[in-house]
């Protein structure tokens, strides 16, 4: 059933309730700009480098336009899609993004429940401020997904994703372009580091395996723990038979840029892709995804399921990554804006924006549902 009618628009956006709020992620940034101090809100909004991939993730969407076909009684279109056997009410999905505290002290905390909220499944941080079962419970049954970052000592690998099972997350998502950590002018200038600030350990002080091979756990000591694991260049592809052998739940490989590292996770036995360069915040000069899906959803042919984020801002963009391959896609920075200025609320504006955005989109487009969406009603331009 249709989620925008006359009706609805009306309610949600002339509410009193709402009309203050902002009404585009632009106006969330410029928002978030007046009230975090710059440490904070450049880790959030800055890239690496010169920030030509942050750049290009945006000016990539503008270079597909959108051919609206007519006539085509869009009365009963739905945005509902199936990953994983499960039904899914959009194909919007939050990120994973670590150390939410930096944006607003409720964190993940506010995130989850704008996400269950919304039913919107959360893709949880291995660097999230809070610990996952804390996150878990306040999901209830709502979908959520656990982000790996890998770590040197496999057990502590294992031990995070047998946790991530046991509190009811249904995928593990493994981040495979973090290695070592981007370089980014805008925290050298700022002298910032958030992990130093004791943002992101929260799964790592709570964790038994890295807690039983330091002498003593205090806060210096797992940051530097975290430090040591996050700078990880061994991972290859036969880490993935070990990560199997941890999980029975789909495991897919966030980062993906390249068609034969596509054809590679494949191979390689992984359930999902997320064609994702971290939203321009690791290798500047990489490859924009738009620009990088078509080529993966040709390699992957529909065996697996091809997720894409990096620059999806509007409900028009979810409609051109999906016309383009993308079965589903994520949004980062948005929702951390969101965070920022108003919290749970913001967060949940944040996600009723997009998916009003979406519904009208695919409406104007002339398209009943996802599946409907395909280059079809795309030229470059
Ligand atoms: C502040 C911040 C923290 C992030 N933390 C993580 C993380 O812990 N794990 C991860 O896989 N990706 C992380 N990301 C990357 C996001 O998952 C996502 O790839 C990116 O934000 C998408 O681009 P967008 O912000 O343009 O939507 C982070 C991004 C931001 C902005
Ligand atoms: C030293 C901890 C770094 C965590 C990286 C979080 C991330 O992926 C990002 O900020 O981007």
């Amino acid at each position: 059933m249709a989620e925008t009618n006359k009706e609805s628009l009306l309610f949600t956006r002339v509410n009193k309730d709402t009309q203050s709020l902002p009404v585009s992620v632009e106006d969330w940034e410029r928002q978030a700009r007046e009230i975090l101090p710059d440490g904070p809100f450049d880790y959030i909004a800055g890239g690496s480098g010169a920030e030509e991939t942050l750049a290009s993730n945006r000016t990539a969407f503008s270079k597909w336009a959108i051919v609206p076909r007519m006539m085509r009684d869009v009365t009963n279109r739905t945005m509902g899609i199936t990953l994983f056997n499960q039904s899914l009410r959009t194909p919007i999905m939050l990120a994973p993004v670590g150390m939410q505290a930096i944006a607003h002290p409720e964190g993940e905390l506010a995130t989850a429940r704008a996400a269950k909220e919304a039913g919107v499944p959360l893709v949880v941080s291995t660097v999230s401020a809070h610990p996952m079962e804390r996150i878990a419970e306040v999901m209830g049954d709502a979908p959520r997904w656990f982000q790996l970052y890998w770590s040197n000592d496999r057990e502590v690998s294992a031990s995070m994703v047998k946790r991530a099972e046991a509190a009811g997350y249904s995928a593990i998502v493994l981040t495979v372009d973090t290695i070592m950590l981007g370089w980014k002018r805008r925290d050298f200038r700022n002298g910032y580091s958030p992990l130093r600030e004791g943002k992101g350990m929260a799964n790592y002080i709570t964790d038994p395996v890295l807690c039983s091979r330091l002498t003593e756990v205090t806060a210096e000591n797992v940051v530097e723990e975290i430090l040591k694991n996050i700078y990880h260049p061994a991972l290859n592809w036969n880490d993935i038979a070990f990560l199997r052998e941890q999980t029975s739940l789909p495991i897919l490989v966030k980062g993906i840029l390249h068609p034969d590292d596509a054809r590679l996770a494949v191979e390689y036995g992984v359930d999902g892709i997320i064609v994702s360069n971290h939203g321009g915040r690791q290798m500047d000069g990489a490859i924009s995804t738009l620009e990088a899906l078509p080529a993966i959803a040709k390699v992957v042919a529909g065996k697996i399921p091809v997720l894409l984020d990096s620059g999806v801002r509007t409900g028009a963009d979810v409609v051109k990554a999906i016309a383009l391959g993308a079965n589903a896609v994520m949004i980062g920075r948005p929702f951390l804006f969101g965070l920022a200025v108003a919290g749970e609320k913001g967060v949940a504006s944040v996600l009723d924006t997009l998916i009003h955005e979406l519904d009208v989109a695919m409406a104007l487009s002339g398209s009943n549902s996802v599946a409907d969406l395909n280059e079809s009603i795309l030229v470059r331009v």
